[in-house]
């Protein structure tokens, strides 16, 4: 199948510490413009990847190629790849315009050029009127925005942004992603963004790599992310889901299986043979209250219900140690309260099918 080669291609990047595989010969490719985040938990190698791509890290092994020229062996700086570092690391003595003309004088730009595109910048930071301002003055909202306008005054290839809002409040981290998604796009700028917030990650990407122990276990857009989780570890790591054990009892159409659990047979798509160990889940804002006897029912205790604002949650007690959460009651008949046994019915396309995975999820 012919592939568009990638503006940045990174091939079986490798790093192990003491020993430890950090990362497991990552293959990654992104497109010219593209937002691609890595979203995973603590520890699992997301921000190792990026010092690699960034030069600040020597991989074991694996090739970093960005527009069409290896940059494997290149130090940082001659990259042409610009960073974001949770930590603001501004320069402490200079105003915020010295700060974004740095990497311009240092490349030895013209005064007018400089000039021109702080002026720019500081315009598209919305920040013009504190151009002379020190950034030891500024907020951390500021900080960070000016960190972000310095490092893409040079017109990098590609930035790298590493967890860049998670000293922020959750409301000024909201107004940042939104200015950031924008700013990079109409600079133009690839980029890639580190972070462990899902959220953060559907609400921003274009496309998501989930990363665990050291290699990408999906790559595709937020929506396939959420949708159709690719293994158990995405599913459980993205949004909320109710996940079932069961065993595989017969196939019962093209493509599609009955599950025995200890909540019934449950009808799934998917292909495995008779007897196989597979994990069932479904997403909770696609169950209903009722039972539907043309797709998948079961019962279960209500526990809980739960205002949370703008949704409301309601709990469930399930056989076998299920915890079942539904993102809305709407549907929740009248007057039912914590205790009361009610049908809840999905459609077996909705239904998630995996092998049962190794450990316990
Ligand atoms: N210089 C180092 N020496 C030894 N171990 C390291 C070094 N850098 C990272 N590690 C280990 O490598 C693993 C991956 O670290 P990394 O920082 O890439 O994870 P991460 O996914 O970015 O996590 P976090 O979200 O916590 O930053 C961790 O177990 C970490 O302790």
């Amino acid at each position: 199948m012919a592939q568009t080669p990638a503006f940045l291609d990174v091939r079986r990047a490798a790093k192990a510490f003491g020993g430890t595989m950090v990362l497991d010969g990552v293959d990654l490719g992104v497109a010219p413009g593209e937002f691609v985040s890595l979203l995973g938990p603590s520890g699992c190698g997301k921000t190792t990847l990026l010092r690699i791509v960034a030069g600040l890290l020597a991989a074991d092994s694996g090739s970093i190629v960005l527009d069409g020229e290896d940059i494997s062996a290149k130090p940082p700086h001659h990259r042409d790849v610009g960073v974001v570092f949770q930590s603001y690391a501004l320069f402490p003595h200079l105003t915020v315009a010295e700060n974004v003309a740095f990497g311009l004088e240092a490349r030895g730009a013209s005064r007018e050029e400089i000039r021109a595109t702080v002026s720019r910048f500081l315009d598209l930071i919305h920040m013009s009127h504190l151009s002379d301002r020190s950034v030891r003055a500024l907020s951390g909202g500021q900080q960070q925005r000016v960190a972000v306008a310095r490092a893409l005054a040079v017109k990098p290839k590609l930035m790298l942004l590493d967890e860049p809002f998670s000293a922020l409040d959750r409301k000024l981290r909201e107004t940042m992603q939104i200015e950031l998604k924008r700013l990079l796009r109409e600079v133009g700028t690839t980029a890639i963004f580190v972070t462990h917030d899902q959220d953060e990650a559907l609400m921003m990407s274009d496309r998501i790599a989930v990363m665990n122990r050291g290699r990408i276990e999906q790559l595709a857009d937020p929506d396939t992310i959420y949708k159709k989780p690719a293994t158990p570890f995405a599913l459980e790591f993205v949004g909320l889901s109710t996940r079932i054990p069961g065993t595989v009892a017969e196939t019962t159409g093209e493509g599609e299986v009955a599950v025995d659990t200890a909540a019934g047979r449950i009808r799934a798509p998917g292909r495995f043979v008779a007897g196989s160990p597979v994990l069932v889940a479904v997403r909770p804002e696609l169950m209903a209250f009722g039972e539907n006897a043309a797709e998948n029912t079961i019962r279960a205790r209500l526990t809980d219900v739960v205002f949370q604002g703008s949704r409301v949650q309601a709990h469930f007690d399930a056989p076998a140690d299920m915890p079942i959460q539904i993102e809305s009651v709407a549907g929740l008949p009248a007057g039912t309260t914590p205790g009361a046994t009610l049908a809840l019915s999905w459609r077996v396309a909705d239904t998630l099918l995996y092998p049962m995975p190794d450990r316990a999820s």
